[in-house]
């Protein structure tokens, strides 16, 4: 068959760099729900978002990312699996070129067609930077996005898309509440693992929920339309820009509902 010219080199090539891809706490993992403990000593997420930190939006030529303003604690995650306060640094998606796939994690095997990661830094330490080379530096919530009618609170976010199409484009992006994009239901799961792209760094304590939110066909398609690549470039559409299962090596996964 012909010959696909490979850009970046993907998820299969990052221990060459990374090393660490082969590590004891890589991310994302297939979640079983069966084989997961329930704790009945993990705390109710809180989450405390002002939606006046929202500073930007970026095509960073892997996702695109919403940027929040980090220096202070207006936007927070507290309470769940973690111990104190985590700042809200950007949220971003992962999806496929089709709506089979897309999700980075699965459950019992099944993938949707896009995830959202709220990512989050452990105010114990100095700033992002730091944080994230520490084993508890990081929260991320992870949203699954399923096929079905349109998400009205997912619009603002694709109108953005328009301004940054290309790699390397940004544009503002303010008065935006991320909690309006969680379920109803903040149950979850939660695991110690790692950045789910270079450089893999395993510092997230990851807090998956259990409902996913909706996505309509034609929502996804605005996903779909974002550039891996910069202006001026053969243009190659931003799609399956999402890591596989990686193994569990023998870590638990904990619910927090029964
Ligand atoms: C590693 C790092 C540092 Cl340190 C800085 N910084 O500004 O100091 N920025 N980045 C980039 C970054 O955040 N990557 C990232 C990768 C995967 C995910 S995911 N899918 O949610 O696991 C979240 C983030
Ligand atoms: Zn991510």
């Amino acid at each position: 068959g012909w010959r696909t010219v490979k850009r970046h080199p993907g998820p299969e090539k990052w221990a060459e760099s990374f090393p660490i891809a082969n590590g004891p706490r890589q991310s994302p993992i297939d979640i079983v729900p069966t084989q997961a403990q329930h704790d009945h000593s993990l705390k109710h997420l809180k989450l405390k978002y002002d939606p006046a930190t929202a500073k930007g939006i970026l095509n960073n030529g892997h996702s695109f990312q919403v940027d929040f303003v980090d220096d202070d604690n207006s936007s927070t995650l507290a309470g769940g699996p973690i111990s104190g306060i985590y700042r809200l640094r950007q949220f971003h998606f992962h999806w496929g070129s089709s709506d089979d796939k897309g999700s980075e994690h699965t459950i019992a095997g099944t993938k949707f067609p896009c995830e959202l990661h709220l990512v989050h830094w452990n105010t114990k330490y100095p700033n992002f930077g730091e944080a994230a080379s520490k084993p508890d530096g990081l929260a991320v919530v992870g949203v699954f996005l399923k096929i079905g009618s349109a998400n009205p609170r997912l619009q603002k976010v694709l109108d953005a898309l328009d301004d940054i199409r290309s790699k390397g484009r940004q544009t503002t992006f303010s008065n935006f509440d991320p909690k309006t994009l969680l379920p109803a239901s903040l149950d979850y799961w939660t695991y110690e693992g790692s950045l789910t792209t270079p450089p893999l760094l395993e510092s997230v304590t990851w807090i998956v929920l259990k409902d996913p939110i909706s996505v309509s066909p034609a929502q996804m398609a605005k996903f779909r339309s974002l550039l891996f690549t910069s202006e001026g470039e053969a243009p190659c559409c931003m799609v399956d820009n999402y890591r596989p299962p990686q193994p569990l090596k023998g870590r638990k996964v904990r619910a927090s509902f029964k």
